[in-house]
């Protein structure tokens, strides 16, 4: 070969260089990057340039790192033309190489493939950007690049200063391409990249990608970190805690351990258990600061503690039940029997739909409702009625309810949310089938927030209450073996949806003697007892008792009879522990010191015949009332004032009976001008209660007749009817009530409408044979019967107390007032006497009835004065 060929040779060696395919790394000029060599070809190519003087060689990025042995396809157009700077043999024949990249070059062609890849290529010359952009953009990336290398916390302070330190766009773009950015693609990307200063703004945008990832990891990487701070250290403190508790010897096993073993210690419904074991796995779940922690523990809690399938064992015998309504009421014997002839009708329905396969629900029939004024008796009943079922007793009162939330329960998402009344009770008595008493039904009142009766209706009706679901639990309660029992005092407020499926049973209330009897016989043991008193420390005779009856209370129940009772116990018991053998006996002299004065004997009515004046009867919820009407006449120009709190039924019933008086004005001897010159008042005092209703019509009527005609009404009569403007008396509601209201108040007397004639039944037969009932069509009769004549002296009229012979019985409804009522009564000296031997005697009597000739209440303001004198 000549110096020539040889020459040419050489520069043609000198353009092409050994090639070093690399994979996922890319080579950058201006770079130095470590190799290790493995594969044979590229070992040689490496042997090869460091025989060459200036130790290059091409380093170029295959496309795809799985290929061993790439071809010119295979790898990418650009490289880096690099020089080794050293190299290592390693003892399994690979080699650890350190490059520094010099130029990008473009790979022509392949001039050798074996023993070893040889390319031949165009070296690119560094391009350089200057002017201000150019600083700009310099400056931009050094400014990323710091924030970036802050974060990272990649680059020791060295590296830092000499990456800063770059001023050229073309070294700084190099050098941050091969050092920050890591994916081989990018890099690929930049390498072929030749503007300096679009290689700079790419690489900008890479590092801003990459500083919001990195603050993004920070933060997460702060909150993990807080996170597992605090756990570890809740599970450290949780740790030392059971240690300390194992040491104590207290019970270490975990909240939901102890609910699962509840849980399976009861036999719940399917659909229960499945229910509570979710909600502990939630509670397992939850951490241990969450709030609702408290709120799922409360719900497993109420879940675990109804009485799913617990019931008491029903027993139901007629003779037995008898005996113990019986043994703890005194009288209603109707109301026993209706109530056993109920229970009765339901036993047997229970038989029938248990021959027939039928659910017990099925055999529920209706509802038992008691209505009645307070203190008769109603609860008591309901508490009797369980006892003779043998079931438990559960009471809720329903005063005043009128959110249907209390009914069925608030949604679990209120704060502090339980469930209704209902669920409430069944959790306290803790049986499925006891005897519920739903109190006050009569007084549930509806607003906006929901109807609680529409609630009730769902509770109590046989076809609903099976499924019951309260908003609380949200799974259905079975209601259907509960037996309700319903009271109330007034049975035209309860709403008309629940009436419909009731069987109402009234309970009017009490007369003198029978609650005389109840004091005795029931109340007083109960008090003496509640009070660890016997009752040979402290006794109450028969006398004593009817006095505290008539003069210390006034109802149509028992209830403050019972409350004075107790009282006297509490007075009795601080004198008995002040002296220990003490005996007391009260008497109607020593009863003051006990309850202090008469609280309704100056209060009773008088009962002389008076001009202006008569007593009518009304109906409360707290059973009959009297209701006084007193008529004036002044002169003046035909004015009517009408006074007494009254209501606009009653106002025009007072309007209807001055017209029918006008029209009458002849019959009754008034002149029928004389609206021209008289002025009318009429009133009706008693409580400065609200009245109203038309039944005061004809006392109203009554009283005018007598305040013009000047002719007196009898003291001994009380009257009750709705008067037409013809003078007929139509009928009118609650007779029994206003009956036994006037037989307490003395009266013997009573003028009703004839057309309440089948209502008499009602009363009961001890009443009726003491009362004499005159049965009335029209206005005219009652004045013939209330009014007295005319010509009689008024003031010196004697009312009753006294000898005095009793009234007439008017025949016109046949004869209802029994032999009886014709004995002479005693007078008030004798009966003080009786008293006084009573006192005297404490002997075992006869059970007490209140005979008729007992000393009348009618006077009571006299015979304090002569109580007093005798003291
Ligand atoms: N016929 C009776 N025999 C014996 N005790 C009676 C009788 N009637 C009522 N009582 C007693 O009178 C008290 C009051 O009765 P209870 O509480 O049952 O009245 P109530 O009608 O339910 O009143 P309310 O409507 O206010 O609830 C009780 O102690 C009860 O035992």
């Amino acid at each position: 070969m000549s110096e020539q060929e040889r020459q040419e040779h050489v520069e043609e060696m000198l353009e092409s260089y050994p090639l070093v395919a690399l994979k996922n790394i890319v080579a950058f000029p201006h770079n130095r990057h470590a190799l290790v060599i493995a594969r044979e070809k590229t070992v040689r190519a490496v042997e090869e340039t460091m025989m060459r003087p200036d130790r290059m060689l091409v380093a170029v990025t295959q496309r795809d790192a799985d290929i061993d042995d790439p071809e010119f396809k295979d790898i990418y157009p650009i490289g880096t033309l690099a020089e080794v700077s050293t190299m290592h043999r390693q003892q399994d024949g690979s080699m650890q190489v350190v490059i520094r990249g010099i130029n990008r070059v473009s790979v022509k062609e392949f001039t050798e493939t074996e023993p070893f890849m040889r390319a031949q290529v165009e070296v690119h010359d560094d391009v350089q950007a200057t002017g201000s952009q150019a600083d700009a953009m310099v400056r931009h990336a050094i400014g990323l690049f710091e924030q970036y290398a802050q974060l990272s916390r990649r680059f020791s302070v060295e590296d830092i200063n000499s990456i800063v330190a770059l001023k050229t766009a073309s070294r700084l773009s190099d050098t941050l391409a091969a050092h920050i950015v890591t994916d081989s693609q990018h890099q690929q990307d930049l390498l072929e990249t030749l503007d300096p200063m679009e290689r700079l703004e790419k690489i900008c945008v890479l590092i801003g990608n990459e500083i919001e990832i990195l603050e993004l990891e920070t933060t997460i990487r702060s909150r993990v970190r807080s996170q597992v701070d605090r756990t570890q250290k809740e599970f450290y403190l949780r740790e030392q805690l059971r240690a300390i508790q194992e040491e104590l010897g207290m019970d270490t096993t975990s909240e939901s351990d102890e609910l699962r073993k509840r849980l399976a210690e009861k036999k719940l419904p399917d659909e229960v258990t499945t229910r509570v074991r979710k909600e502990i796995d939630r509670l397992e779940r939850m951490p241990q600061q969450s709030a609702e922690i408290s709120v799922i523990r409360a719900y497993i809690d109420w879940l675990l503690a109804l009485p799913w399938n617990e019931r008491s064992q029903e027993t139901f015998d007629i003779e037995a039940t008898r005996r113990i309504l019986e043994d703890d009421h005194y009288g209603l014997e109707g109301i026993k029997e209706r109530i056993i002839e109920f229970l009765a009708v339901r036993q047997l329905r229970q038989q029938q739909a248990s021959r027939e396969g039928l659910p017990k629900s099925e055999s529920q029939g209706q509802i038992l409702c008691l209505i009645g004024p307070p203190g008769v008796g109603k609860t008591s009943l309901g508490y009797s009625i369980a006892k003779a079922l043998g079931r438990k007793f559960a009471r809720i009162s329903l005063g005043g309810v009128h959110d249907e939330a209390e009914i069925r329960g608030h949604r679990r998402t209120y704060v502090g949310a339980l469930p209704g009344r209902i669920i409430q009770s069944m959790k306290t008595v803790g049986v499925r089938n006891p005897v519920f008493l739903l109190d006050e039904i009569d007084k549930l009142s509806a607003e906006q927030r929901g109807d609680p009766s529409a609630a009730l209706l769902e509770v109590l009706d046989p076809a609903q209450n099976k499924t019951f679901v309260d908003h609380y639990l949200e799974i259905p309660f079975d209601l259907s073996e509960v037996f309700f029992i319903c009271t109330g005092n007034v049975k035209y407020q309860i709403p008309r949806p629940l009436a419909d499926r009731m069987d109402i049973i009234d309970l009017p209330g009490y007369m003198l003697d029978e609650k005389v009897n109840i004091g005795t016989r029931h109340l007083w043991p109960k008090v003496l007892n509640e009070h660890g008193l016997s009752p040979e420390q402290v006794r109450i005779p028969q006398p004593a008792m009817q006095h505290i009856v008539t003069d210390y209370t006034r109802e149509a129940g028992v209830r403050n009879l019972e409350r004075q009772l107790a009282t006297i116990c509490r007075k009795a018991a601080r004198r008995v522990l002040e002296k220990p053998n003490t005996r007391i006996r009260l008497t109607t002299h020593n009863l003051g010191q006990y309850l202090g004065l008469p609280r309704y004997a100056d209060m009773q009515l008088t009962h002389k015949p008076r001009v202006g004046s008569a007593m009518g009867l009304g109906v409360t919820e707290n059973g009959g009332v009297m209701l006084p009407v007193e008529v004036v006449t002044m002169v003046g120009k035909g004015d009517l004032m009408v006074t007494g709190q009254l209501g606009d039924v009653m106002r025009e019933s007072a309007m209807a009976a001055l017209s029918y008086i006008r029209t009458r004005a002849d019959m009754l001897k008034i002149d029928p001008n004389f609206q021209d010159a008289t002025d009318l008042h009429i009133h009706m005092p008693e409580n400065a209660m609200p009245k109203d209703g038309p039944s005061a019509g004809i006392t109203i009527a009554t009283t005018l007749v007598s305040a013009l005609t000047r002719r007196a009404v009898r003291g001994d009569i009380a009257m009750t009817g709705e008067i037409t403007l013809l003078g007929d008396i139509l009928p009118i509601g609650g007779l029994k009530e206003k009956v036994l209201a006037a037989q307490q108040a003395g009266i013997t007397h009573i003028i009703a409408p004839a057309e309440n004639k089948k209502d008499l039944i009602e009363i009961p037969s001890r009443i009726r044979q003491r009362l004499q009932f005159t049965l009335v069509e029209n206005m005219d009769e009652v004045i013939e019967i209330a009014l007295l004549p005319p010509e009689e002296e008024v003031e010196e009229q004697p009312a009753n107390g006294g000898e005095i012979v009793p009234l007439r019985l008017e025949e016109r409804d046949g004869p209802l007032v029994s032999e009886s009522q014709k004995r002479p009564r005693m007078n008030k000296s004798a009966a003080m006497e009786q008293e006084k031997r009573d006192a005297e005697e404490p002997e075992e009597r006869e059970p007490f009835i209140v005979p008729h000739e007992t000393p009348s209440p009618l006077y009571p303001q006299a015979r304090s004065h002569k109580e007093q004198e005798k003291q």
